[in-house]
């Protein structure tokens, strides 16, 4: 069947232009002032089609913790945000340590997944950070990268070794960045909201010694190297010098450390989350880096917990929000309508930028695969967790007024979301 979106504007070759897509068998077939009989025809005047968001890195919990989280909800969660592929970290049970265990969780992603749901396999073997590494090259084929995400690879020859076999195996290494050593016990930023209100901090230090670390391991290993989740400015300049060298280093931040502060915190664990979102001065770095190309992609990092588990306020909670149906408007509301970004900077951190790095599309553009987001970027309302799709609820967002919808979601031509203002009523077959 062909669908022909009649009248919005197309991201294309790096901007917006007014034009028809037609999709096709799985695939764009055309762009441009179409007029194609037997197609069934939407009309998208006034949206706006952006290339399927992409996020690398995100948590759907299975197998392991279906209670937080399944493939099924999660990926539905990313098809209502606009995104079309997601890559899934491995701190799961079994952890996708081999061939084996990985293929638990692409069985379960087959069944269950409404977008394209990508893993990681695990660095080391059950993801303890033991010298003992994961069986790479057995997982080489189905996965994105290899990370340990959750924790850091403390031991500096194991990092060096993972990074060797990741290089031979053509695959990237994506870094959780954390000195366990430098923790102690803290569990939101070392700052100024921490002294007012007598909580354990965690030191800028502790991610940004393990960024150091790392791209000094790629100066001698060659190794395609990401770090996760970058929430400090050193991590930053660490980042800006490395690819100033011609190093392989890339980087992803999340929109909770693009807009917020510390001192935006409040005793609620919806505002806890590791790395913990820093100063000011951390947060202008990161503004700086997504506006110089520093750092490439912005990732969520959805990670969602049970309602129990996220009521412990900020000392007891457990680390990590929800961020797949938040993502985009709230950064289209407080960076692109503020003018710190222009959207067509948003799409690249979004989707063009993730899809080069990992090879995962991001472009609309004939003969490519149909995953397309459908976004009204003039659609105003206020976030409210009790709609999420997703099983988390936990957002520093709730009740933010924003601007950016989206309307519709395309993967591989198949039409997975569709809300009421374009005649549907969310997931498609659900
Ligand atoms: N970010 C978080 O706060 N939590 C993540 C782990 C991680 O991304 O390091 C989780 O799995 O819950
Ligand atoms: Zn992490
Ligand atoms: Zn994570």
């Amino acid at each position: 069947m062909k669908k022909l979106l009649k009248g919005g504007k197309v991201y294309t070759g790096g901007a917006f232009v007014r034009a028809d897509v037609l999709v096709e068998d799985g695939v764009v077939a055309g762009v441009g002032d179409l007029s194609v009989s037997q197609a069934e025809t939407v009309d998208v005047s006034g949206k706006h089609l952006l290339p399927g968001l992409v996020d690398v890195h995100v948590h759907f919990r299975e197998p392991g913790f279906s209670y937080k989280e399944t493939i099924a909800t999660g990926s539905s969660a990313a098809a209502r945000g606009g995104y079309t592929t997601v890559c899934t970290m491995p701190n799961l049970n079994p952890a996708p340590d081999t061939a084996e265990h990985l293929g638990v969780q692409l069985e379960m992603i087959r069944q269950g997944a409404v977008v394209k749901v990508v893993p990681y396999g695990t660095i080391t073997m059950r993801q303890n950070g033991g010298g003992e590494l994961s069986d790479m090259a057995a997982m080489r084929d189905e996965v994105v990268g290899f990370s340990d995400d959750g924790r850091g690879v403390q031991e500096d020859a194991v990092m060096e070794a993972a990074m060797r076999e990741a290089a031979r195996l053509g695959k990237p290494i994506v870094a959780h960045c954390e000195v366990n050593s430098l923790l102690h016990g803290g569990y939101i930023h070392d700052g100024e909201y921490a002294r007012l209100h007598g909580h354990r901090g965690i030191c800028s230090e502790s991610e940004w010694k393990q960024v150091e670390r790392d791209i000094e391991l790629v100066r001698r290993t060659g190794c395609r190297y990401h770090v996760c989740h970058v929430s400090t400015r050193e991590s930053v300049e660490l980042v800006r010098r490395a690819k100033a060298e011609g190093l392989p280093v890339s980087c992803e931040t999340a929109p909770h450390y693009l807009v917020l502060t510390d001192m935006d915190l409040r005793e609620e664990g919806r505002f806890k989350m590791n790395p913990p979102i820093r100063s000011a001065e951390d947060r202008a770095a990161l503004v700086r880096g997504i506006q110089d190309g520093t750092i490439e992609v912005v990732a969520t990092d959805h990670a969602p917990h049970s309602e129990a588990e996220k009521a412990k306020g900020l000392a007891g909670s457990a680390f990590g929000i929800v961020g797949l149906e938040t993502a985009f408007p709230v950064l289209y509301t407080r960076l692109v309508l503020e003018d710190v970004l222009s959207l067509e900077r948003l799409v690249e951190l979004m989707s063009v930028g993730p899809g080069r790095l990992f090879g995962l599309g991001g472009t609309i553009a004939p003969g490519a695969p149909a995953d397309i987001a459908v976004f009204d970027l003039g659609a105003r309302y206020r976030i409210e967790s009790a709609d999420f799709l997703s099983k988390g609820h936990a957002t520093p967002f709730e009740g933010w007024e924003v601007q950016g919808r989206n309307v519709m979601t395309l993967v591989d031509g198949r039409e997975v979301y569709r809300d009421a203002s374009l005649g549907g009523c969310g997931i498609v077959g659900a």
